[in-house]
């Protein structure tokens, strides 16, 4: 695990300035969060899996070479998932960790074509995230939706069964907002998955696919024309085009940036070369994720301390980035003027407690 945690030297006050603030969180994944924790616990559960359950040996373990070596370290993490009681476990204790960072609203990426296929029953897979989520937020009051997400990689046959998860009425579950495409982007090109977008977006769905993470701008117009995308997963490759900057500011297509996991997974090369900034100078209309938080040794909070030293933000800055969150969110408008109200209010309290400087 690289210790991104260390990394955004903002100031001390800001830090906790952040930790404290109510937030969205549009872009991070079931799987991908799986805490140190979380992970030990499964482990001792399924004593032959090959994940380590020591932190430090997990840690190593965290640290990737590529993309496709992050890939391939997260199927081991998706093995250790095998009942419908671990799927519990793992929704459950994920949003106990959204709730302590503050977070009010998560749409939480889910990928049931990888748990089906390695024989959870469907129903009891539904069953097992809708009963967590509900628990989570009576519990913490974090409020949790779901994107069924297609593992491109998978092929076709993962297309077919993702999209009759999400729209068959039986199954379906009530959390369920949108519909994402995920997994490596080279060799996955995203027209072929046209079909299967048309039919979550007739559902009802919202269109969220990752593109421009590890390709170029081309599937991000892809993502846009074929996919009908809502909003961009990463979109990184965008500030290669100035016409498709111009375009996602238009037409206010939100990104989902997840800057550490970009530098975990070496799609960026540093931080400080991370388009963030530019995005914000084209006038596009930003939010801050995590992505994989405990596989990239980060979290919500260290990514708002990152974007505000990469963007130079304030705390007055640093709540706008929260408020993009929640206007991007598939929440209705009464939940989001509500999570609005608490951020002006934590930050107005904040302001009017802070020693003024002559
Ligand atoms: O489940 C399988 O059997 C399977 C077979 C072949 C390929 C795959 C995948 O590609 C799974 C990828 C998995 O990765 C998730 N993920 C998490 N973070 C990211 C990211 O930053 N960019 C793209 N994908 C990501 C994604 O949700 C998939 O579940 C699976
Ligand atoms: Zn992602």
């Amino acid at each position: 695990m690289t210790d991104h945690l260390v990394e955004p030297r903002v100031p001390r006050d800001l830090s906790t300035f952040i930790a404290g603030l109510p937030k969205a969180e549009l872009h991070v994944h079931h799987v991908g969060s799986a805490s140190p924790r979380i992970v030990s616990e499964l482990a001792a559960r399924h004593p032959d899996s090959k994940v380590p359950s020591d932190p430090e040996a997990l840690a190593e373990y965290f640290t990737f070479t590529d993309f496709a070596h992050f890939v391939d370290v997260y199927l081991s993490v998706v093995d250790l998932i095998r009942t419908p009681e671990d799927v519990r476990l793992l929704t459950y204790e994920v949003a106990r960790d959204l709730a302590r960072r503050q977070v009010r609203y998560a749409e939480l990426t889910v990928t049931p074509f990888s748990s089906t296929r390695r024989g959870i029953d469907e129903r009891a897979f539904m069953d097992a995230i809708e009963d967590a989520r509900k628990a989570a937020e009576a519990e913490f009051g974090t409020v949790l939706r779901w994107c069924f997400d297609i593992p491109g990689e998978a092929g076709l046959e993962s297309a077919e069964e993702t999209v009759r998860l999400a729209t068959d009425d039986r199954l379906r579950p009530e959390g369920l907002v949108s519909f994402g495409l995920g997994g490596p982007e080279i060799g996955v090109p995203r027209p072929q998955f046209k079909p299967y977008f048309d039919r979550a977006l007739a559902a009802g769905l919202h269109s969220v696919p990752h593109a421009g993470e590890t390709t170029g701008p081309q599937t991000v117009w892809d993502a846009l024309h074929e996919l009908r995308a809502e909003r961009i997963g990463h979109g990184t490759s965008a500030a290669q085009d100035p016409k498709l900057l111009a375009y996602l500011a238009e037409h206010r297509i939100p990104l989902e940036v997840c800057p550490t996991s970009n530098i975990a997974t070496r799609a960026v090369r540093t931080l400080d070369e991370h388009p963030l900034k530019e995005f914000v100078r084209a006038g596009l209309l930003v939010t801050i994720n995590s992505d994989d938080p405990p596989m990239f040794g980060t979290d919500l909070n260290n990514e708002y301390a990152v974007a505000a030293r990469l963007l130079g933000l304030d705390e007055r800055g640093i709540a706008e980035l929260a408020k993009n969150a929640v206007h991007a969110s598939f929440l209705d408008e009464a939940g989001k003027a509500r999570i609005v109200e608490e951020i002006d209010a934590y930050t107005a309290q904040w302001l009017a407690a802070a020693p003024q400087t002559p």
